[in-house]
């Protein structure tokens, strides 16, 4: 048997990767894993977008996150059964799972599955989404997640994956997936 191809196909069929996005940091690394790994990508979309001004989603954030509401997403996956490791991307916010990766987590059920989460943030790390994601998947395997420095949108700071970073981050995304052995 030719090996490509049997590389090729085992690699993608069992692969999702999922991700939330809104000045494209977190959607760069989710593509750089995609060029890894293949499988499906889908970018998480809300029925009712948030606002386009960094202070009004804030607001918006926090008061989700103190009242526990769960925005109802637009992104619809189709018999999610067919995976079996499923990527999870999303920005830090407010220290916490962004409340739409909370709504994905919530609506879809990944018992059995390998889940593994991925995120940027503005330098504080990844606050309690790491501990949440495992909240939300009490039957899933989680793996180790990568976390790396997106932008700082309250600086003015947008995209940042490009040149050295983009280069860097290239680097870390390749040596953590092979940490994970995940890849055949
Ligand atoms: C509503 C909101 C809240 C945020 N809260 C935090 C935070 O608590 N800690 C942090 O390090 N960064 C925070 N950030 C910054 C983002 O995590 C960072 O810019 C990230 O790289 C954005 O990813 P994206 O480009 O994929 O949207 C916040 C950004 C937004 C829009």
């Amino acid at each position: 048997k030719d090996n490509k191809s049997v590389n090729e196909a085992n690699k993608s069929d069992d692969v999702l990767i999922v991700y939330l996005s809104r000045t494209n940091n977190t959607q760069a690394v989710a593509k750089m894993i995609y060029e890894e790994v293949g499988g499906e990508i889908v970018e998480l979309e809300l029925k009712t977008p948030y606002p386009e001004d960094y202070d009004e989603i804030v607001a918006q954030v926090d008061q989700e996150n103190e009242t526990g509401y769960l925005p109802p997403l637009k992104t619809e996956i189709e018999n999610i059964q067919r995976y079996d490791i499923i990527f999870i991307g999303f920005p830090t916010w407010d220290m916490q799972l962004p409340p739409p990766m909370k709504s994905f987590l919530t609506k879809y059920d990944l018992s059995g599955k390998t889940v593994i989460p991925f995120n940027t943030n503005a330098g504080y790390g990844v606050g309690s989404s790491f501990n949440t994601v495992k909240e939300l998947c009490p039957e899933s395997t989680i793996l180790e997640g990568y976390s790396t420095k997106g932008g700082v949108e309250r600086d003015g700071i947008y995209f940042v994956m490009e040149g050295e970073k983009r280069k860097e981050v290239k680097g870390e995304v390749k040596d953590w997936l092979e940490s994970l052995q995940i890849m055949k």
